[in-house]
């Protein structure tokens, strides 16, 4: 079934709230799914009365009401991704959970809960009673919750105040069963005019931090959230990615939808079409970095100090790419007037070094922009002119030492939550993969495709970006045609037939 709805528009439910103003509960997760291109069904929770100044009631709906809708979308417009909203008593809680599970054992879909229970002013907006059902039986089937502080407090029966505490009734939420938590930062600064939300889950925390918006219209912000993370878990997407592209979708709400009038109190965020703009992507706090001690961010294994800027290339555009693993292909390539080009040694042997040496030497024979990869301390000992490294590999090189002796620094993301995170290095150059399955490296759950680079590309225009991936000659044009200016290939030159016909062919398509 999942499969089904993956290669369609994805079905993605809400079982929410609705709100009579139409800025909150289903009526903004509805006009989320549109925005990510999703098919958004609903089953209402409750019909609340309310306005942009006040909730007047919250008008639960009867439990056969709910179950009914449930048992009409299960059988036929099964769900690539799930949304929970308002619940608005316990009874709702126990069929929610009960129907939850059954569903999981037929097959395994993504559910985001964003226990709507307080108000950003504190106020309730279901049963307190409902608590002790939602982490029984309901936390230990999300794969994520949402809580702002006041929820993430009720949920965690712990007091919030400060980063630290975040942190720990986040593990707390996630002690019950839930595989991951994202506490929204909305309501309140630890940095002056900063908004960071908070995510913990078995890999690890991160800290997303946005620009504070003063925006009139703020009404829904939560709920919208919730919903894009549900639709972007419907296309795919891993979670991290998830969560920064829903946090630009509701940044870009509150900067673009500022200018309308909606009622007289806290009118809805905007719903604006895909983020397309950097600015509106969060930041992602890196271990090391000075600001880090305000979040009490320092996770283990989290390395150097951070360093940022690294020398630049001559060009944006770094055209043809080939990565190889010997002196004779690099010999053979610079002959061939390929300019950029990667030693990439994965079994080194006891002459390391003298390859690398010699690397250096064709290097400035030929002019070439030459990165080694991995072995960023004898890149430097040998003078070369840049390194390539992957994400694991950001927190143990000494990068101090590379931007230091002026080497030009390349970095692998997958995705648009490693892109950002390499972005705040500010290197020389974005490597984006895998855009293609390939026989070369492991790269599977890691697949991009190009319409997604193209998205990322699109938040990059001055930056030089470097796809890499199963990108064959038949594959290249498009590959281009999504802005980026290098093209890094393994097997299309080591395997092809005619490697001076492949180089000719791929420069062609990058120079057209
Ligand atoms: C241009 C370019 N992009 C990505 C990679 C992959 O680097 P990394 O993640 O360090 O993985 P390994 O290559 O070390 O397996 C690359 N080498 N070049
Ligand atoms: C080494 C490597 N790194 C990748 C990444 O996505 O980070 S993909 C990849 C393999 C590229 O080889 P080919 O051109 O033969 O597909
Ligand atoms: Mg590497």
């Amino acid at each position: 079934m999942r499969e089904e709805t993956l290669h369609h528009r994805p079905i993605v439910w809400s079982i929410a709230g609705s709100d009579s103003g139409g800025g909150a509960g289903i009526q903004a997760d509805l006009l989320t799914f549109a925005d990510f291109g999703c098919h958004g069904c609903t089953a209402v929770t409750a019909n609340t009365a309310q306005n942009t100044t006040a909730v007047a009631a919250i008008n639960a709906v009867p439990l056969d009401a709910l179950t009914s809708q449930l048992l009409a979308l299960q059988g036929d417009l099964f769900p690539a991704a799930i949304k929970i909203g308002l619940l608005a008593n316990v009874e709702q809680v126990n069929a929610v959970a009960e129907f939850l599970r059954t569903l999981s054992k037929s097959d395994k879909v993504p559910v985001v809960y964003d226990p709507v229970a307080v108000t950003s002013s504190g106020g309730a907006l279901t049963e307190d009673s409902i608590g002790e059902a939602v982490i029984e039986k309901l936390l230990p089937l999300c794969d994520l919750v949402t809580p702002n502080w006041h929820e993430l407090e009720w949920l965690a029966r712990a007091s919030v105040n400060g980063a630290a505490q975040i942190a720990s009734a986040a593990q707390l939420l996630r002690n019950c069963g839930c595989a991951a938590v994202l506490v929204t930062g909305g309501h309140g600064e630890l940095v002056a005019g900063e908004i960071a939300d908070f995510l913990s889950d078995g890999s690890g925390a991160d800290w997303f931090v946005s620009e504070k918006v003063a925006s009139e219209n703020n009404h829904g912000t939560g709920c919208t959230l919730s919903s894009a993370i549900t639709a972007c878990l419907a296309l795919g997407y891993p979670l991290r990615d998830a969560c920064v592209v829903a946090k630009a979708y509701v940044q870009r709400g509150l900067r673009l939808g500022n200018g309308d009038k909606i009622g007289v109190g806290a009118g809805p965020v905007g719903h604006c079409g895909w983020p397309t703009e950097l600015r509106d992507f969060p930041e992602i706090l890196l271990p090391g970095e000075e600001r880090a001690r305000f979040y009490e961010y320092s996770p283990v294994g989290g390395g150097n100090a951070f360093v940022k800027g690294f020398a630049a290339t001559d060009s944006i555009r770094l055209g043809l790419y080939p990565v190889v693993d010997s002196i004779d292909w690099l010999q053979r390539l610079a002959e061939l007037e390929v300019r950029t080009l990667q030693l990439r040694i994965k079994d080194p042997g006891d002459d390391l070094r003298e390859q690398i040496a010699q690397a250096v030497s064709i290097g400035k024979q030929y002019d070439l922009r030459l990165f080694i990869n991995d072995h960023w301390q004898l890149a430097i000992e040998c003078g070369a002119y840049g390194v390539h490294l992957g994400q694991e590999d950001l927190q143990s090189a000494d990068l101090h030492a590379i931007q230091q002796a002026g080497l030009k620094l390349g970095i692998s993301t997958h995705g648009f939550y490693e892109l950002l995170r390499a972005y705040r290095y500010r290197p020389s150059y974005l490597a984006i993969g895998a855009i293609y399955a390939t026989d070369t490296k492991d790269m599977s759950g890691q697949l991009q495709g190009v319409a997604k680079l193209a998205r990322m590309a699109r938040l990059l225009p001055d930056y030089p970006l470097v796809a890499i991936g199963g990108i064959s000659l038949e594959r290249a044009a498009d590959v281009v045609a999504t802005g980026v200016g290098s093209i890094a290939v393994v097997s299309a030159i080591t395997k092809a037939d005619d490697c001076a016909l492949a180089v000719g062919e791929f420069k062609r398509i990058l120079e057209n």
